[in-house]
């Protein structure tokens, strides 16, 4: 560079062919460069360069579009400017490019083209003096280029003109007006932005954009991170956690939101913020209260229920009850599920059911490592999440039915979980910090001890819980089920009644179970098949167009109902059935359709006493023959 006259810039430049901004004097614009010629000045001229001069290039406006660039060089723009990088950046991804930060020096005009490749070079002519820029004098022209340059990525057209105009009268005539235009432009924005009166009490509103002192500085994004690491600090974590997050956080800044990792990180930080590190429900434990509401919800079960309120006791006693883990081990249906749910509403504890059978995978408990794609924590923290208490009921059902496979032992991984001296510090891979479990009230359920691995059974208490008898169930029926069946349907009692031998009936010719589910089944199909008729005979009677012979229907049940219906409706037309539907042997067999096991109740009941002992005679003389042949002594041959 010479030094009379002002500093000057190098005669031959390289120069950088720019579709996306235009650089003027003393602006600093960020390019994006991954068209071949320009990647080549960078990797061989930038990059390769040692001294000051190697890092002034030419930027020329490219109006044609970049993917052209790979074969003929477009006419070049006459007018350039020459700037110095500051900063290169190179990244692969999404694909090979550099991020070129450039200030502008001054204008330039190419004179003759000197080669194409590997890039371009010029011999370029220098336009403007260096030093006007440094002047205080002539500052606020940069000052404006400065700006006009922030505005090129839109009014690139118009940039390009205020390039071309070296004389400063010209530029300012190219450049008021579209100065005009922006502060015309920020004008309507400001009156047809509602102002938040919030806004201008935390601190201001500054002409087309609103904006406040704590995130003056932030884009969107920088407002979530900050609102994370406010949740972050608000999470009440332990200290490790704290500092893994703090550093995840760091990372999170310094990423571009369009790396794949942002998102991952982003994921980690909300699950790390929304567990319930400290949050706890107070239990209310009232010993008196649980057994009046175990007997309430559970008819018979007597032993498991007197065990359970020892249980609860205990606890009441020595709240920092470590062990022992309940194991309910009996036949499906006989109400495991439904005491496990009721220990939580006693304790006045969140419930949350995890299914166990079929798992054969150690990540469903303990979670996948970060670095797999699609990790996801287990379901000991996913339930852990999804209840937001660190002091829940988990019902680890079908304990039995873990399986095994090459990705490890589901069942070691619950060990770590229920084991008392370990929980305190549960790891799960995907959190990669500790989690205390202690606090979170562990109940099994199995249909067979078999199955269970022997040191998971050696850590639980198992308590059989047992079949129920013909007159069991009937009372569970009447106790529960039924009435449970009715709201669920949006029935009463006075629109449907199933007596004691109609449950007996349905117990034994549609049900062959130990527990009671097929027979809530059972239960449930019956109130379906009156609540249709409920609702259409409560239309009948609200449009009262009923006539006494109206309905055919296929079933003699809905026969039935509808002579009840028409019954009533005969003497008050526009009354809905008063009477409660009973549901007779007749009605269950149109409802149900045919005993399922009528053929061997009816095969025992209905052998006549009489034909019994006539077959038996007939086969008793078949075998008393058969012996006499084999024993009988062989006659001499
Ligand atoms: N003794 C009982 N008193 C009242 N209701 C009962 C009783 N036993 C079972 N039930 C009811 O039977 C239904 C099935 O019970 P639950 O789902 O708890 O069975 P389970 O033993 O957990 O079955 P599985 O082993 O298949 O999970 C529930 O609606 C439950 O309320």
């Amino acid at each position: 560079m010479g030094s009379s006259g002002g500093i000057q810039i190098p005669n031959r430049l390289p120069l950088l062919l720019s579709h996306e901004g235009v650089l003027l004097p003393g602006s600093t614009v960020r390019f994006s460069v991954d068209s071949p010629r320009n990647m080549q000045l960078v990797s061989q001229r930038l990059l390769k360069g040692t001294s000051l001069k190697s890092t002034i290039i030419g930027v020329i406006p490219n109006t044609r579009d970049p993917g052209q660039d790979i074969d003929d060089l477009p006419a070049l723009h006459k007018i350039g400017t020459a700037g110095v990088a500051v900063q290169v950046v190179g990244s692969n991804w999404p694909k090979p490019h550099y991020t070129l930060l450039i200030t502008g020096l001054c204008r330039f005009s190419v004179t003759s083209l000197l080669k194409e490749r590997p890039f371009v070079l010029a011999e370029v002519e220098q336009l403007d003096k260096l030093e006007q820029y440094m002047t205080p004098s002539t500052h606020s022209v940069s000052a404006e280029d400065g700006e006009l340059g922030e505005l090129s990525q839109r009014f690139y057209q118009a940039a390009v003109q205020v390039l071309d105009a070296v004389s400063l009268e010209e530029r300012f005539k190219k450049a008021l007006p579209l100065l005009n235009k922006q502060i015309e432009g920020l004008k309507l924005l400001q009156k047809t932005r509602k102002i938040n009166p919030d806004n201008e009490k935390r601190g201001g509103v500054f002409p087309g954009r609103q904006f406040n002192l704590e995130d003056e500085d932030e884009d969107e994004d920088g407002d979530d991170t900050a609102s994370l690491e406010r949740k972050v600090h608000n999470a009440n974590m332990p200290d490790a956690a704290l500092k893994v997050c703090r550093k995840e956080l760091k990372r999170l800044k310094k990423m571009p939101q369009s790396m794949p990792e942002y998102a991952l990180t982003r994921n980690y930080l909300d699950l790390m913020v929304e567990l319930p590190w400290s949050k706890s429900t107070k239990d209310c434990l009232d010993i008196r209260a649980a057994r009046t509401l175990l007997d309430n919800d559970h008819y018979a079960m007597d032993k498991l229920k007197k065990r359970v309120v020892e249980y609860l006791a205990v606890r009441q006693l020595k709240t920092s009850l470590k062990g022992p883990i309940l194991c309910f081990v009996g036949p499906p249906g006989v109400g495991k599920t439904s005491v496990g749910r009721s220990v939580a509403r006693t304790l006045g504890r969140e419930f949350h059911r995890i299914a166990l059978g079929g798992v054969c995978d150690q990540s469903d408990i303990r979670g996948h490592r970060r670095t797999y794609v699609g990790s996801m924590p287990g379901r000991i923290i996913n339930g852990l999440k999804t209840v937001g208490v660190n002091n829940p009921v988990f019902l680890l059902d079908e304990v039995d039915k873990l399986g095994k496979s090459l990705q490890g032992d589901p069942a070691a991984a619950l060990l770590e979980v229920l084991d008392p001296e370990q929980n305190h510090s549960f790891t799960d891979h995907y959190l990669n910090v500790a989690f205390d479990l202690s606090q979170v009230l562990f109940i099994a359920t199995a249909n067979t001890t078999a199955t269970i691995p022997p040191a998971l059974l050696d850590r639980m208490e198992v308590l059989q819980v047992p079949g129920y008898t013909q007159e069991e169930k009937v009372e569970i029926a009447h106790r529960h089920l039924i009435p449970n069946q009715l709201e669920q349907h949006g029935l009463t009692p006075q629109q449907l009644h199933i007596p004691q031998d109609t449950t007996q009936a349905i117990i034994s010719s549609y049900t062959r179970e130990a527990g009671v589910r097929s027979l809530e089944r059972k239960i449930g199909a019956i109130c379906r098949a009156v609540a249709v008729k409920v609702a259409e005979g409560q239309r009948l009677a609200k449009t009262n167009t009923v006539t006494e012979n109206s309905t055919q229907h296929k079933g003699e049940i809905l026969n039935r109902i509808s002579n009840t219906l028409s019954y009533h409706q005969g003497r008050d037309k526009a009354a809905p059935p008063e009477m409660p539907i009973v549901i007779d042997h007749i009605a269950l067999k149109d409802i149900l359709g045919q005993p399922l096991f009528e053929l061997e109740v009816s095969r025992s009941s209905g052998w006549k006493h009489g034909e019994e002992s006539a077959e038996n005679e007939l086969l008793s003389s078949f075998f008393k023959a058969v012996v006499l042949k084999l024993f009988s002594p062989q006659p001499p041959k």
